[in-house]
């Protein structure tokens, strides 16, 4: 591909519609492409940017069974719910289809046909699991087993999680149903294989010979390996009623593998969004195709679906799929099951306008080399330190000193000093060595880049002290406020891509619109005299308590987590009836509770038995407040022999209920009865 390609066609790996979007999603994949895109348009390049929703394949259908809903129930949750999050997000896809849709159904169909009228594909009869009672093959994720590589007892029929190897689901050592449970029989089932083997020579000369240089590094070693170790064919039908259909004869029940069906997703989408010319972006030797994914989708984008397109044949292949490794999140496995996330949907609602911080962030801290971890001390030291303090700032500083000092009207410039023109020099070379980096999918590095532009911008304004040098020359601090000025007229066009909302207002702010990035880093963009409207902060400070809140969040879902893992205590001993009969166990109301001086744990509580007023001496301190225990009834054995505890004599036992979590629940009547009523 040339380095001036005549259009882009830049897709985002289509998002499971079988839950929200996370930060991970956003790390990996949507912020990326969205910067990639925001540029190429500002560089007036002809770009589309398609997405979807995922909507077929065994993640949904299991979804629906756990929810109790029909699988369309779900996707058209997920899918409104993330096409609303992308969008309040500020991602600029020019379509979010879905695979449900009727022109993808005809487009994977046509597709499909193809293929198997021109003997593409090989057909193969094979021993697959069945779950008998269930009446039903287990494809990819139904089956669940214990892992040969690692021991993992609860590895898919298609992957280990937790080691990452891809599996096939006879591989699996005591496999089990996830609808039953039960041990699965083999049945025999027939499936079309696209023969990836054949396209193994052609593979290795595409990727291991041709882009040895052009594609990241962890991109290209994932598919070195996979082609060293020998492709083999693979089905891209199974047995499922969710999907689209395989349209030839003897395959009903049968569905398109989701891996084969959503890469033309991308395909159709396109075509919804451009009816009459959408082939242009996928047929045209101009047309420079790049897919944004994460790494679990790496062999997907770059072997199979490129072997789907070369064995079509009418189609063009990626030019680089610049695939990110894994974001974490406070140091855990981001995952949706063990609802280990920070939702996009809910970051929204908390923290309302402050999407670009967000962006940034995750840029900043994008896995591009390698997994990464998202921490909400992280986010916030950003926020403080680099957005607030640092872009911010200059900005900031630069409009209220022309407020101040010009009412609001940008000064005119006498003179450049070879400082001031040095800073200009300086400012010019901004657009280029940013565009580039961006054209690398160096996302990290160009963000800090424009984030030098701002420091460059600071370190002026301290260098020259206009609120110190307008007390002797009026003129020379206009000078350098234009210049200032100069730069932030640039950061509206530059920053646009990374973070679009501050961009706007910045540009509201100055005045100015967003130019095309090549324009960026003039010396002229802000004409003398141009009124700027009202100072205002681009971003503010997040205190600690806002992220503690957040940090709270988690801590609460791990508990939860916890607490639904937790299995019940194993049964003791039988005890006979007359055993139980010699517990007098019996209703109390607590008229008096204070703490035992010096422990921790211990409450004394007095305790109306209907029998007397007795001391009792419970270990209850951590969970109860004395105050909120007086009234409550209680439940007692009231004839436990007494006990000396901290040198108070206790006259009996209150009974509590312990939660798996170690937290205590009082044991109490229903409702009230009468003091000294039995329990038996
Ligand atoms: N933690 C993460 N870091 C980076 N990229 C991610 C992360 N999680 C998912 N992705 C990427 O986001 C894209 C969409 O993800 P997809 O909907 O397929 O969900 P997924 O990989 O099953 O994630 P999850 O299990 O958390 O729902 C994929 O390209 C995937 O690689
Ligand atoms: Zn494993």
């Amino acid at each position: 591909m040339s380095a001036d390609p005549q259009r882009y066609t830049v897709t985002a790996a289509l998002p499971y519609a079988n839950g929200p979007v996370h930060i991970g999603h956003l790390a990996g994949v949507y912020v990326p492409a969205d910067i990639y895109v925001r540029y190429l348009r500002a560089a007036g390049r002809d770009v589309k940017f398609i997405c979807g929703s995922d909507e077929h394949g065994v993640p949904i259908t299991i979804r629906a069974q756990k929810e109790g809903v029909t699988p369309q129930q779900v996707v058209d949750k997920y899918h409104a719910l993330i096409r609303d999050s992308f969008a309040d997000f500020g991602i600029s896809f020019d379509i979010y289809s879905r695979t449900s849709s009727q022109t993808q159904h005809e487009v994977a169909s046509g597709f499909f046909k193809k293929l198997y009228d021109e003997n593409k594909f090989i057909e193969q009869t094979s021993q697959q699991y069945y779950d008998e009672q269930a009446g039903q093959f287990l494809a990819d994720r139904y089956i669940v087993g214990t892992c040969p590589n690692c021991g993992n007892e609860n590895a898919y029929g298609d992957q280990c999680e937790k080691c990452g190897s891809s599996l096939s689901p006879t591989e699996l050592i005591n496999p089990r149903s996830m609808l039953s449970g039960n041990q699965p029989v083999l049945r025999e089932t027939k499936h079309w294989y696209l023969p990836l083997d054949q396209y193994e020579p052609w593979l290795r000369e595409w990727i291991v010979e041709g882009h040895k240089n052009d594609w990241k590094a962890n991109v290209y070693g994932q598919c070195k390996s996979w082609i060293d170790q020998g492709l083999h064919p693979r089905a891209v039908t199974r047995d499922l009623d969710w999907g689209v259909p395989v349209p030839v004869p003897g395959a009903e029940g049968k569905v398109l593998y989701v891996w084969f069906d959503a890469p033309i997703g991308y395909i159709s989408a396109t075509k919804d969004l451009l009816p009459d010319t959408w082939e242009t972006y996928w047929k045209d030797s101009g047309t420079k195709l790049v897919h944004f994914i994460g790494k679990d989708n790496i062999v997907f984008h770059c072997i199979i679906f490129p072997a789907m397109l070369k064995a079509h044949g009418d189609y063009i292949l990626p030019d680089n799929v610049p695939a990110n490794e894994f974001l974490n999140l406070e140091g855990d496995k981001i995952s949706t099951s063990r609802n280990w996330a920070v939702w996009l949907h809910e970051y929204l609602a908390d923290f309302p306008g402050k999407a670009d911080v967000l962006r940034y962030v995750l840029c900043a801290n994008a896995p591009e080399t390698k997994d990464n971890d998202f921490t909400w001390k992280d986010f916030q030291a950003r926020n403080n330190n680099e957005l607030v303090a640092n872009l911010g700032n200059f900005v900031n500083r630069a409009v209220v000193l022309t407020h101040k000092f010009f009412e609001g009207k940008v000064p005119a410039a006498v003179g450049f000093t070879t400082e001031d023109e040095d800073v200009l020099r300086q400012l010019s070379e901004f657009p280029q060595r940013i565009g580039e980096l961006i054209d690398n999918y160096r996302f990290r590095d160009a963000l800090n880049e424009l984030m030098n532009l701002s420091r460059l911008g600071n370190k002026y304004l301290a260098d020259m002290e206009p609120w110190k040098l307008i007390k002797t020359d009026e003129a020379r601090t206009g000078t350098v406020l234009h210049v200032s000025l100069q730069l932030a007229a640039s950061l509206v066009t530059l920053l646009e891509p990374f973070l679009p909302t501050a961009a706007e207002r910045l540009g509201q702010m100055l005045n100015v619109e967003k130019g095309p990035w090549q324009a960026a880093g003039r010396s002229d963009a802000l004409a003398a005299g141009t009124q700027l409207a009202p100072s205002e902060l681009l971003f503010d400070k997040i205190e600690d308590a806002t992220v503690e809140a957040q940090v709270q969040k988690l801590l609460d879902t791990k508990k939860a987590n916890e607490l639904a893992k937790a299995v019940a205590a194993p049964a003791k001993e039988d005890v006979s009836f007359d055993d139980f009969q010699r517990m007098d166990l019996r209703i109390g109301t607590v008229v008096a509770a204070e703490k035992v001086a010096k422990t921790k744990k211990l409450l004394k509580l007095t305790v109306d038995t209907g029998l007397d007023r007795r001391t009792i001496v419970s270990g209850i301190a951590e969970f109860f407040i004395p105050e909120a225990l007086i009234g409550q009834q209680v439940m007692v054995l009231a004839n436990l022999a007494p006990r000396e505890i901290k040198g108070i004599t206790s006259q009996g036992m209150l009974l509590l209920a312990e939660n798996a979590d170690g937290s205590l629940a009082l044991m109490q009547p229903g409702h009230e009865v009468r003091n000294g009523s039995h329990v038996a």
